[in-house]
């Protein structure tokens, strides 16, 4: 049997561009179209013709489209005035866009507030607006704006503006909740009225994520018989955010049997979607994103692992690949024996589940966490330790001694100025390396100092980058005689990134493992011999 379709409606150029941060350029909008395109979305809404110029720029000359229908988004003509006669309206309609997507009112509250004008006038802004739309678009859709705040207030009102639209053509009548307050019982129950007046295959959702229930309110407007929903990627969107599409595919699929016509190909490519834009927008990965997230499948607690090795269904909800996604099992204070081995396993280092070694390893990993280091983010220190004691680190290099200056002062024109110089005496084989550089800090001064120290033997330092530095105080009461965490994030040329750690009451003391870690796991990676 055929399973029943959802169509999905990616809002990510339009709602997505309305959030605080995110200001989309004109390749950026292709890109992510393409992107969609690609997934196998069934619309895509471009932005708002007329509204700014990125958006007229991107429908002057819009992507090429194989799959997915690319929709222009505007508004219904203005109070006190014809539609044709509607500069805005016009705008979006001579945007040659072949899906036309209007936002109305429905709240009787917001048409008498915002709109200044009467609930009759405001049937016949939507009835105008969506008629003319239907002689220049091939498909025309309406956003009932506010529509379960609206329903609430006044219910004939908000339905007769949903079916005023259904009788003016509209192929969907999405129903909005615009403030994101709505639960899903009550979306539940509301969609399922409406669909006593306009059939279920003729509506749509859209939803807010104000109360953390976007994703479960569009889940609850399909059960009550909605089939199109309106998304974006990762949950972009105004305020906190707009149903989360990368989460609802996989549920509506996976879970309740809806094909969304992007098959099973497109399915493994979500994850690959959602850090694409996560790429364009220069953002961290949300670790803890459904589905997709890199901590979606991994795996922390001793007695989660320990079932996980007997059979992954005693910890995972879905097969992570089916996503695009991996399992992954990580190392610390609440790991037991299965952690350790399992990570054995990803990293390739062949060992005897009897060894004695690896309990003087879960040992070890304990009480250094004990201490203040952590593992589960600090994977590369933490196969650095296990290499250590099990196997074999080639030693590249020993810092023998380090000294920085630091200073702080005003220059002739009297502007701050922090500068440092840092010194450096590292044994690289038979030889030893000084070297002195300056940086803009400490750290910095260090770091360049250390490079400079080992670029001649070890060349592949250079492309080495540091993304990521984050400093954590783990002892607050003793001031600024305070245990400090320092966590590294490294990257290469090949873009491939990795996390060391370093612990200590000096501030520089604990960058300098965490860096020394960065560098030499980098090295051991590479394969680079040590130099003699
Ligand atoms: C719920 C949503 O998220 S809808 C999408 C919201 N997105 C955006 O607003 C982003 C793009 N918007 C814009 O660039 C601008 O707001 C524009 C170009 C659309 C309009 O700009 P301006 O003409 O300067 O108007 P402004 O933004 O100040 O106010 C909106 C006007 O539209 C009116 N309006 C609001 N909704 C509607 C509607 N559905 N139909 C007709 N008029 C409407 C308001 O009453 C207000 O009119 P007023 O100026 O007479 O008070
Ligand atoms: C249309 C829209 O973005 C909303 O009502 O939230």
């Amino acid at each position: 049997m055929s399973k029943e379709r959802v169509y999905l409606y990616d809002s990510t150029l339009r709602d997505g561009g309305q959030t605080q941060g995110v200001d989309f350029s004109v390749p950026d909008k292709i890109a992510i179209a393409r992107a969609l395109d690609r997934l196998g979305i069934d619309y895509i809404e471009g932005g708002w013709p007329g509204a700014n110029p990125t958006d007229d720029a991107f429908f002057g000359a819009p992507p090429k489209l194989s799959r997915a229908r690319l929709s222009a988004f505007g508004m219904t003509r203005r109070p006190g005035r014809s539609a044709a006669n509607d500069p805005g309206l016009m705008a979006v309609l001579n945007s040659k866009a072949k899906v036309v997507c209007l936002v109305g009112k429905t709240w009787d509250f917001h048409v008498t507030t915002a709109l200044n004008c009467t609930l009759d006038e405001n049937l016949e802004m939507i009835a105008d607006s969506l008629k003319l739309a239907g002689e220049r678009a091939e498909e025309v859709m309406f956003d009932c704006e506010h529509f379960f705040d609206g329903y609430k207030a006044n219910p004939g009102f908000a339905l007769a503006c949903a079916r005023t639209a259904y009788e003016s053509g509209a192929r969907w009548i999405v129903l909005c909740d615009t403030n994101g307050g709505t639960l899903p019982h009550e979306v539940e129950a509301i969609v399922a009225e409406v669909a006593k007046h306009v059939p279920g295959d003729r509506l749509g959702i859209h939803c807010h994520n104000d109360t953390e229930n976007a994703v479960a309110n569009s889940l609850a407007a399909v059960r009550a018989g909605a089939r199109q929903i309106q998304g974006t990627l990762n949950g972009l969107g105004e305020r906190c955010g707009n149903a989360n599409l990368v989460s609802l595919i996989p549920s509506l699929t996976l879970k309740m049997g809806f094909d969304v016509g992007i098959g099973e190909d497109g399915l493994r490519n979500l994850r690959d979607v959602s850090r694409m834009l996560d790429e364009r927008l220069n953002r961290q990965p949300n670790r803890q994103q459904a589905y997709v997230g890199e901590s979606a499948f991994a795996h922390k607690g001793g007695l989660h692992v320990s079932a996980i090795e007997k059979d992954p269904r005693s910890y995972e909800h879905v097969d992570p690949s089916l996503i695009g996604n991996a399992r992954h099992v990580v190392v610390s204070d609440q790991a037991g024996r299965s952690n350790i081995l399992a990570r054995f396993r990803e990293i390739g280092l062949e060992i005897d589940p009897k060894d004695p070694k690896v309990n003087s390893l879960v040992e070890t990993v304990k009480e250094r966490e004990f201490e203040g280091y952590a593992y589960d983010g600090a994977e590369a220190s933490f196969e650095l330790l296990a290499r250590r004691m099990l196997d074999h680190v080639p030693q590249f290099f020993t810092l023998q001694r380090f000294r920085v200056m630091d200073e702080r002062r005003f220059n002739a024109r009297g502007q701050l100025v922090t500068e440092a110089e840092a010194t450096v005496s590292v044994a690289i084989g038979n030889a030893v390396r000084y070297e002195v550089a300056l940086g803009n800090g400490p750290v910095n001064a260090f770091d360049n100092a250390l490079r400079k120290a080992l670029v001649g033997d070890y060349p592949g330092v250079e492309h080495l980058q540091l993304v990521d530095y984050k400093v954590r105080i783990l002892t607050p009461n003793d001031g600024t005689r305070a245990i400090t965490r320092v966590m590294i994030e490294s990257e290469d040329a090949d873009g491939e990134r990795w996390t060391t750690v370093g612990v200590s009451p000096n501030i520089l003391n604990a960058s300098v493992d965490a860096l020394s870690d960065s560098i030499t796991y980098k090295l051991m990676r590479a394969g680079v011999r040590p130099a003699a």
